[in-house]
């Protein structure tokens, strides 16, 4: 079928709206119509050339909610008109790191999705006979895309598909890493650096868990505001300290905190995350991505003394079997996923979304695919990006 899709030609070069092809579900695979998806900094850090599994051309996108249209054979667990989110992180409950209980790493599609392609080898998308590849396994920012089966979640008909894509990346990725990897818990210390959506989720995900002093980690003031209205009680700038931040953060809290979260992907703010824990017991969760060859540093007397540096990918969210729990958990009203939401715009307009990201001035921009369908309602959070 004829599909209209974003499409990253090469690196560091705007998206172009094209007319490409999209070959229907093979075997175990799903077509599955987008509704909205929206951008996440991964997907301008692929952009940008710096992902060392970047390939080009290629359709972005992975954080995404859209309804089922068609099942390839051997499909048994969804029917078309399901809703869904699509995972790029799969869960195949016969995977040896699924089954360990001890992971969300699914590993069963884990080289084709690096390659860029489905699980038989090839690519679904290509134009005018040239092969375009697929991204994260997920490649949301087209209006159609074909995904495994185990890498699609169903979710309830009650999620409005208007703001649903936040919850198949940022928010689960944030609110995970604070339930399942460093597992919060009431009264606890938490610094977080970096207040983009997935900084804005460790806040929020923090205070559900009890924690009572959260400290709000940014160069860009401007982020402050949404922070303490999610749960952050103070929010700092580095940039207003002659010291390390670390320093300035032990200073505060009298040794140290219990938990710190790197929501940026830079490798000097890992240090300062892991520095600023408490000695005997901090824990320091990394959840940004850094660039292609960088690496950590610190010295090694900081581990020896109690600090724990450990890492986060998809929050440790089981997405299949998890993540649809939690957006009933939104459903039931027990978080809001409004406050990410600062802009919505039409497919055409996805550079934008680029350039609000890149310039700090969004939280997450939604891209509807059927604006007349879902970019009118009275209740829609964020600004609508004129045409
Ligand atoms: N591990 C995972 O599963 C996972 C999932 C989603 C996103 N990510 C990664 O998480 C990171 C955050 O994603 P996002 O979409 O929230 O990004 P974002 O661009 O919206 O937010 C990043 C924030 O960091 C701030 N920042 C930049 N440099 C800083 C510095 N030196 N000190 C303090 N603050 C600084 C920026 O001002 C911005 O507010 C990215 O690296 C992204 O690739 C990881
Ligand atoms: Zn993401």
């Amino acid at each position: 079928m004829k599909i209209r899709a974003a499409v990253a030609w090469e690196a560091n070069r705007p998206l172009e709206i094209e007319e490409i092809d999209l070959d229907g579900p093979k075997e175990g695979e799903v077509l599955i119509r987008i509704v909205t998806t929206s951008l996440c900094h991964t997907d301008m850090f692929t952009l940008s050339g710096a992902d060392p599994e970047g390939l080009f051309p290629a359709v972005l996108g992975h954080e995404a909610v859209g309804i089922v249209e068609e099942l390839g054979a051997g499909v048994t667990s969804l029917k078309p008109g399901d809703h869904v989110i699509p995972l790029y992180t799969p869960e195949d409950p016969n995977c040896p790191y699924i089954k360990s209980g001890k992971t969300n790493l699914c590993q069963t599609i884990r080289k084709t999705q690096g390659a860029g392609v489905m699980p038989d080898g090839t690519s679904r998308f290509s134009y005018k006979g040239k092969k375009i590849h697929h991204y994260m396994g997920t490649s949301t920012f087209a209006e159609y895309t074909v995904l495994p089966e185990i890498a699609v979640a169903k979710i309830s008909k009650e999620a409005p598909l208007a703001k649903a894509s936040v919850m198949g990346c940022a928010i689960p990725t944030g609110m995970g890493a604070v339930r399942n990897t460093a597992k919060v818990e009431p009264g606890a210390t938490v610094a977080v650096f970096g207040l983009g959506a997935v900084g804005m989720a460790v806040i929020q995900g923090a205070k559900m868990q009890g924690a009572l002093r959260i400290i709000g980690i940014d160069t860009n003031p401007n982020k402050f505001a949404l922070a303490q209205q999610l749960g952050a009680h103070e929010c700092i700038s580095p940039s207003d300290f002659s010291q390390p931040i670390q320093d300035v953060i032990v200073e505060m809290t009298d040794g140290g905190v219990d938990y710190s979260f790197e929501c940026i992907g830079n490798v000097n703010v890992m240090r300062s995350a892991l520095e600023c824990c408490h000695k005997g017991w901090g824990e320091c969760t990394v959840i940004g991505v850094a660039g292609a060859g960088e690496e950590i540093a610190t010295r090694p007397f900081q581990l020896v003394t109690g600090r724990v540096w450990r890492g986060s990918a998809f929050g440790g969210v089981l997405g299949r079997s998890q993540l649809p729990g939690m957006v009933d958990e939104w459903l039931r009203g027990d978080f809001d996923v409004d406050p990410y939401i600062t802009h919505n715009m039409t497919h055409e307009q996805i550079n934008t979304a680029f350039d609000l990201l890149h310039a700090g001035k969004s939280i997450r921009s939604v891209i509807h695919f059927q604006p007349n369908e879902t970019m009118l309602t009275n209740s829609l959070p964020g600004v609508i990006v004129p045409a």
